[in-house]
């Protein structure tokens, strides 16, 4: 195992060949690396670099914002926020919640644990390194450096919530680690069956449709770790992709302004972070189940020379042995099935298989 632990300006300070053969020399070492965090690296090695400015962007119009505050109390505000659902789901495929009720000392707490996480000295991290998507608890970098020739700028954390993994296989380190990830676990999972009804209703169908739909659930979190890059013009933090799940909330690192963009009508747009916010955003089974009319829509992360970026998003979807298609209500003679029955579990192992790759995985399920 190489372990990189600092790489003081291995880059910085070379030019012409020597450059060159140094570049070769850190880009082969990156290859054994289990983290960017820490690693020091003071120039962007060829295969983190993109072709063109991913930073490049439009901004126009910022995505909805809906309240969730009185949604189980007062009917006009449920038929309100449903109403919103609805529109955003078509029109964006993205939109942020508020009045949701989830703590939002927890939201800071969980926050905080991830920077503390990646502070760890890279022994205490390496110990959960693994390239292996079925692990219900892992750290690792990029997607999946050992099939990647390209690199994406950031490490992360892996975690099954529910079904959830054991707790000997989370970290020690840092101490409240189990506490504060197991209870925003929890939180987000209530909010994510009532996410899941407000959707469904959105629909026009009954507010257990879905769930009943998902035969169960897979809910699990990615906490993205985004540390700052010298050359952030050159790389990106996360490819474009649409997410493979049934939805995904987002929690936003509200110190950093520039980070996640979603396509829209053709352009790159920001979605500029709200505090207490969360993002919601369609995934791939939303769109089989709703048979097209909401859709997963491509999105992709930029870094920042300045500050380290976390993300952590939620993922909620059906339970791995669940066979999805669209919901029956839902094809009629004039909306036909648009996608053939598939094995959920199938679909991920699939979609982890191959690179991050805009709307690839459910181009294979179309008719
Ligand atoms: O970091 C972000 O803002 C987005 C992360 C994301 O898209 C993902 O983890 O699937
Ligand atoms: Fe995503």
């Amino acid at each position: 195992m190489i372990f990189l632990g600092r790489l003081p300006c291995l880059l910085g300070d070379h030019c012409g060949a020597a450059r060159d053969s140094r570049m070769a020399a850190v880009a082969s070492r990156i290859a054994g690396v289990k983290g960017l965090a820490d690693a020091g690296i003071a120039m962007v090695p060829g295969e983190y670099r993109r072709d063109s400015d991913p930073r490049q962007c439009v901004e126009i119009e910022e995505i909805p914002v809906i309240d969730l505050s009185d949604v189980e109390k007062c009917s006009p505000a449920r038929i309100l926020a449903i109403d919103s659902i609805r529109s955003a789901s078509r029109d964006w495929g993205f939109f942020q919640i508020v009045g949701h009720g989830f703590p939002e000392e927890l939201m800071a707490s969980m926050m905080e644990l991830v920077h503390d996480f990646f502070r760890l000295p890279i022994e205490d991290r390496s110990v959960y390194y693994s390239e292996d998507s079925s692990s219900k608890f892992r750290m690792g970098t990029s997607f999946i450096p050992s099939k990647e020739t390209r690199r994406m700028w950031q490490d992360f954390l892996h975690q099954a919530c529910y079904p959830p993994c054991e707790i000997a296989q989370l970290p020690t380190k840092p101490p409240s680690y189990v506490k504060i990830s197991t209870a925003y676990a929890e939180a987000m999972n209530r909010l994510s069956k009532r996410v899941l009804g407000l959707f469904s209703e959105s629909l026009g169908l009954e507010s257990g449709a879905l769930e009943e739909a998902f035969g169960g659930e897979r809910h699990t979190m990615r906490m993205n770790y985004y540390p700052p890059c010298p050359e952030p013009e050159l790389t990106i933090g996360l490819d474009a992709h649409a997410d493979p799940n049934g939805f995904t909330i987002l929690q936003q690192d509200t110190r950093v302004k520039d980070g996640l963009q979603i396509l829209h009508c053709g352009a790159w747009v920001p979605i500029k972070p709200l505090p207490g916010a969360f993002v919601v955003n369609i995934g791939d089974q939303l769109q089989i189940l709703s048979n097209d009319v909401y859709k997963s829509v491509e999105h992709r992360v930029v870094v920042n020379s300045e500050r380290t970026r976390v993300s952590i998003a939620s993922f909620y979807g059906p339970a791995e042995d669940s066979h999805i298609a669209p919901m029956a209500q839902l094809v009629t003679d004039d909306a036909p099935a648009c996608f053939k029955e598939s094995a959920y579990g199938k679909y991920l192992q699939s979609f982890y298989a191959s690179k991050l790759d805009g709307k690839a995985a459910i181009k294979t399920v179309r008719y």
